[in-house]
């Protein structure tokens, strides 16, 4: 165990954590990375779908931005607490296209 594998001051060993092997942990990279790639696609396709709406909705004289909606997407992220919160609103700022570009 080291520094790269548990950063922790406390080792797993005496804390009563999982430990994992060095084999585990190059599994477990795979699929960080194949999670990140698919969180990443899901991302993309939500940016489109909200601009989507959010175009259809402006050219039939609508607003951009519909707040009760917009709450209940916080909303859907807060058991994650205060990065919940970001996450959401990274995830609305991108629909309106403020990050991404
Ligand atoms: C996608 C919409 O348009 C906007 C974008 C939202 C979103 O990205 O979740 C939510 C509400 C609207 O501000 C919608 O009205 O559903």
């Amino acid at each position: 165990m080291n520094a790269q594998t548990n950063e922790k001051a406390t080792p797993p060993e005496t804390s009563g954590e999982p430990v994992a092997s060095a084999e585990e942990i190059a599994e477990l990279r795979k699929e960080i990375d194949w999670l990140d790639s698919e969180i990443l696609r899901l991302v993309k396709r939500r940016v489109e779908v909200s601009q989507t709406i959010g175009a259809a909705r402006m050219a039939a004289g609508g607003t951009r931005i519909v707040y009760n909606r917009e709450m209940d997407v916080l909303a859907r992220y807060r058991e994650l607490g205060p990065d919940g919160r970001q996450l959401a609103m990274a995830l609305l700022n991108l629909g309106r296209g403020r990050l991404g570009r």
